[in-house]
């Protein structure tokens, strides 16, 4: 995959495009609606012979137009997001850095600079995708917007027990801890990283240790407790017992006391996926 990343300005324009099927949104987490719009799109691509492209954006729409105010809780740091995209066959993820010239751009702007502009054959996003101006831009207009030139193929909503499958109903999930229920609407279970700081105990008496992790930044941690959780650490997949303890607005301690382990720990960067609140 190739990663192109774009600073808006009033007179870009793309000379060395190549054609492609554009799919659109944010995609924090890459969960099953959003695989629901690449599959498509994919799909569609793989048809007419074209590269599958994703625009997105960085960072977070909210973020910028609160001026910092609004913290977005992210599912995946940027270069996880990246990762899985990849696996699901993107050709070119086009990363539109978000900022404040870029949210005045009108919605028809947007449609000729950006997805004519970057030589879309078809475009795909789901049904509450918006754009432009006050995300005043829509499915609908799309259709008008890109003037026949271009079909569009608007997502209906996937749901998982009635409701919608969103970053936002992750989000509050792991606010209360039912990290279990993730999966049905991700795909898998949640999973972050994090470096050692401090690894305690040598593993002889009960086999268990220590660490003390620093989580990585760009994940959301689920809220204060105790969770079963399993970690990939230097190729092995070890249980064990994590514990979050907030220690100040966004800085949490987080203790994992891992069983049947090494004597000692050597690498720095730990993933923990995130199974059960215990
Ligand atoms: C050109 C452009 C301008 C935008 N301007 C605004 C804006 O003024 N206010 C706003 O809340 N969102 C704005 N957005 C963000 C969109 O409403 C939307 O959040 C974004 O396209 C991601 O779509 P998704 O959340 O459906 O994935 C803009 C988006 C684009 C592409
Ligand atoms: N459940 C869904 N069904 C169909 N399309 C979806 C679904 N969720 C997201 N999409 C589409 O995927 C793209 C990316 O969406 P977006 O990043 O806004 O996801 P989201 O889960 O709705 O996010 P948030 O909860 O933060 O608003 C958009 O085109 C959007 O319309």
């Amino acid at each position: 995959m190739k990663t192109v990343h774009i600073t808006h300005c009033p007179t870009i324009s793309f000379t060395d495009a190549e054609p492609c099927v554009m799919a659109l949104g944010f995609f924090d987490g890459v969960h099953h609606g959003h695989r629901g719009v690449i599959h498509c799109a994919k799909r569609l691509a793989r048809k007419r012979n074209v590269k599958l492209a994703v625009i997105t954006f960085f960072p977070h729409p909210k973020e910028v137009l609160s001026k910092g105010r609004e913290v977005v809780e992210y599912l995946t740091p940027f270069s996880k997001k990246e990762k899985l995209l990849e696996q699901l066959e993107v050709d070119i993820l086009y990363v539109i850095r978000f900022d404040r010239e870029f949210a005045r751009l009108p919605s028809k702007e947007f449609v000729e600079r950006y997805i004519i502009g970057l030589q879309a054959e078809h475009v795909v996003a789901g049904f509450d995708f918006t754009y432009g101006y006050q995300g005043q831009g829509n499915m609908s207009t799309m259709e008008v917007e890109v003037k026949g030139q271009i079909p569009v193929t608007t997502i209906p909503e996937i749901e998982w027990e009635g409701k919608k499958v969103s970053s936002t109903l992750i989000r509050e999930l792991l606010k209360a801890g039912c990290v279990s229920a993730i999966p049905q609407y991700l795909g898998t279970y949640y999973e972050t990283r994090g470096t050692l700081s401090k690894f305690t105990g040598d593993g002889s008496q009960h086999r268990s240790v220590i660490a003390e992790v620093v989580p990585d930044p760009g994940y959301t941690l689920p809220v204060e407790g105790s969770y079963e959780v399993e970690v990939a650490y230097e190729n092995q997949l070890i249980h064990g017992i994590a514990s979050i303890a907030k220690q100040s607005n966004h800085i949490h301690k987080l203790r994992i006391e891992l069983h049947d382990f090494p004597k000692s720990m050597h690498g720095e960067t730990l993933q923990m996926k995130w199974l059960k609140k215990i």
